[in-house]
């Protein structure tokens, strides 16, 4: 469990945020520019003392009243917008760099690391031979070699072109699969936390205003995500089987089972699904002749209306109603034509195209059960 409580002003800026998180998975610090989420990473780290400050990392206290370890006395892992290398130093130089060998249980390793992030052949390289996604990659192993209990990341994508971003994401997602530590991660990127996110801390000028799992805070309807233009439900399920015959893979959710294009791994393999409300209708029976592939019982929980005369649908999926969270972005006039109301079972119809996360660029992903296996 990460438990943090700061408040104080910086300057005109006063910051009151506490928020409680597991202690494991990524936690996507998400909010407006100037809402306070660096601040909030500083503080964390030690770079910044706040008068007021309370900071517990998975049973250890970091700062409570006049206690205050120092930022060198914090196994913190810190990934800068803008890869910070040494430019002197090859990269073998800077991964091994105040690389710590012994700390903790399960300690992570060079090999590990090279090749989680893809870097092996970079080794003798300087920085300012590297891309900007590869200078990112190597930084990130950088702070991963120092041992951290904790990896904190502030925006490490934004200073990056969508295609260097499309490069690295993959490799996240491998830590993410790979690693048990626990990540903070800030962005103004709403696709990138869909994508890596866990768990989600919604900041607004200096406070939190909801901490919690990643797919129940985009669909509540008393948070301004849903409200966004594109909205979307994001979907954690795992492999069922795939068709090489038609590029399918079949994927089991909370509530039931979803086609999506592509091969998306082994049996077992966990996969995240984002799907967009405006790729989702509904219909009061299952579609006899169609070219959807999905169509799934799910039960209306609640419907927010738009400015531009559509519905934003919640539902959960299964006949029971008990399934993962769903949104439906529809025509107030298909809404007021098939009678809609909270509680009733519809059939949502999803496009399959729509399920698949951008194609994963690495034939295999590393498992938990692979990191075992080599530490
Ligand atoms: N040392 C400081 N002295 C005075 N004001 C500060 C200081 N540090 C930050 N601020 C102010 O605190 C507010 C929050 O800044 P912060 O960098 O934490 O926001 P942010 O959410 O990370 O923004 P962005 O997404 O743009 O990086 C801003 O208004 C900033 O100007």
């Amino acid at each position: 469990m990460i438990g943090a409580a700061f408040r104080g002003r910086l300057g005109s800026f006063d910051l009151d945020a506490a928020f409680e998180v597991p202690g494991q998975g990524i936690t996507a610090l998400f909010g407006p520019s100037g809402c306070g989420k660096t601040t909030v990473l500083r503080a964390i780290a030690g770079l910044m003392r706040l008068p007021e400050g309370t900071l517990r990392v998975n049973g250890e206290t970091w700062q409570e009243g006049r206690r205050f370890v120092p930022p060198h006395r914090r196994a913190v892992g810190y990934v800068f917008q803008e890869a910070s290398l040494f430019p002197h130093l090859s990269v073998m130089g800077n991964l091994t760099f105040g690389m710590r060998r012994h700390r903790g249980s399960s300690p992570i390793g060079l090999d590990e690391v090279v090749d989680l992030l893809g870097i092996g052949r970079l080794f003798d390289r300087h920085p300012t031979q590297l891309s900007g996604g590869e200078r990112q990659r190597v930084a990130i192993g950088r702070a991963l070699l120092s041992q951290p209990q904790l990896l904190l990341m502030d925006e490490p994508l934004s200073a990056l072109d969508r295609f260097s971003k499309d490069d690295i994401l993959p490799y996240l997602e491998r830590l993410h699969a790979a690693l048990s530590i626990p990540v903070l991660y800030v962005s103004h990127d709403i696709a990138e936390v869909e994508r890596l996110a866990d768990t989600l801390v919604l900041m607004e000028a200096g406070r939190v205003r909801a901490a919690g799992p990643i797919a129940d805070l985009l669909a509540d309807p008393a948070l301004p995500l849903i409200h966004m233009p594109q909205p979307a439900a994001v979907i954690d399920g795992e492999v069922v089987s795939t068709d090489p015959r038609y590029g399918l893979s079949e994927i089991a959710v909370p509530g039931g089972r979803l086609v999506v294009s592509g091969d998306l791994g082994p049996p077992g393999m966990r996969r995240r699904l984002r799907i967009p409300a405006n790729d989702v209708s509904l219909g009061r029976h299952a579609p006899l002749d169609t070219t959807i592939l999905n169509a799934l019982p799910a039960r209306i929980e609640g419907a927010e209306p738009t400015p531009d005369h559509q519905v934003t649908v919640r539902l959960a999926l299964g006949a029971d109603g008990k399934g993962a969270a769903l949104l439906a972005r529809i025509s107030r006039k298909s809404w007021d034509r098939l009678d809609l109301k909270p509680g009733e079972l519809v059939v949502a119809r999803l496009k399959a195209v729509a399920l698949a996360e951008p194609a994963p660029p690495l034939s295999t992903r590393v498992t938990p059960a692979a990191r075992t296996a080599t530490s």
